[in-house]
């Protein structure tokens, strides 16, 4: 069992603070240097459709960054799978990227990829990262054992778990239900081969039982942090996650 649950900063709504002016700052390479410097082991951006707050200058700057070695862990770069966002994404070539569902009309992402309906674009979106050299293709998905076993019969070697449910859920029964899918479908994935992320909605009250989760590598968050960052500081916000997530691990372990 892996007592270092791998820690992803999405830096969308720094973006989303500059859209909201069409200003220059704050920058997304800084925040990504800043959260870099505070322990973050990725940075995730989500390139959409829409161009809400991520900008295509944003990858290319951060993808710089990685080339050139100012930024120092690597980009995971979410992407629909359409033709347009996977020639965009295999010209970046980030080390990662994880295909997400993308409805315009969304507030944000609202469910994981329908990979069963979605089959043959998935597949072929697989094929053409990895031909271009992305190293790592994960598919964002509901935390079910079917989509597993989708996630599976595509070739895909990583899932994201969209915690989403979870984090949403209304009470704490309803909250448990979500953990306990959660769970199931992160084992059923691990028996598959799959390796296990998971992120969407995470918060600094709810991310500890999903951080002791012992199959999961990797928790993208990024919402909860902006916005903690905005009273503490994006280093400190980092640092508190991190340290949280890490706690929450051990203690699982020293528990088993
Ligand atoms: C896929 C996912 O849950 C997030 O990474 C995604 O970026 C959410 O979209 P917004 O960042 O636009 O809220
Ligand atoms: N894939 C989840 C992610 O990158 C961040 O989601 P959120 O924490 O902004 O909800």
């Amino acid at each position: 069992m892996n007592n270092h649950i791998r820690l992803g900063i999405n830096i969308d709504h720094v973006a989303t603070v500059r859209q909201a002016r069409r200003t220059v700052y704050p920058s997304t390479l800084v925040a990504a240097e800043v959260a870099e410097m505070a322990g973050a082991d990725l940075i995730t951006v989500h390139l959409r459709e829409d161009r809400r707050h991520i900008q295509d200058a944003d990858v290319a700057e951060l993808a710089a960054a990685f080339k050139n070695h100012r930024l120092h862990t690597y980009m995971n770069l979410e992407s629909a799978i359409t033709d347009e966002m996977i020639a965009h994404a295999c010209m970046i070539a980030p080390r990662d990227v994880c295909l997400v569902p993308e409805k315009r009309e969304e507030v944000t992402t609202e469910g994981g990829l329908d990979v069963v309906t979605y089959r043959d674009a998935v597949k072929s979106a697989i094929v053409r990262l990895t031909e271009a050299g992305v190293q790592q293709v994960s598919l964002f998905v509901d935390p079910t054992v079917e989509a597993m076993q989708s996630a599976a019969d595509v070739g895909a070697p990583v899932v994201e778990l969209h915690t989403g449910c979870y984090a949403d859920a209304p009470n704490d029964e309803a909250q448990a239900r979500e953990l306990e899918r959660i769970r199931v479908a992160a084992m059923e994935g691990k028996r598959l081969g799959l390796r296990i992320h998971a992120g969407h909605g995470l918060h600094y009250g709810n991310v500890q039982a999903v951080a002791a989760i012992a199959v999961i590598d990797e928790l993208n968050i990024g919402h909860a942090i902006v916005a903690r960052a905005v009273f503490d500081g994006l280093e400190k916000a980092v640092r508190d996650m991190k340290a949280i997530m890490h706690q929450a691990r051990v203690t699982a372990l020293q528990v088993k």
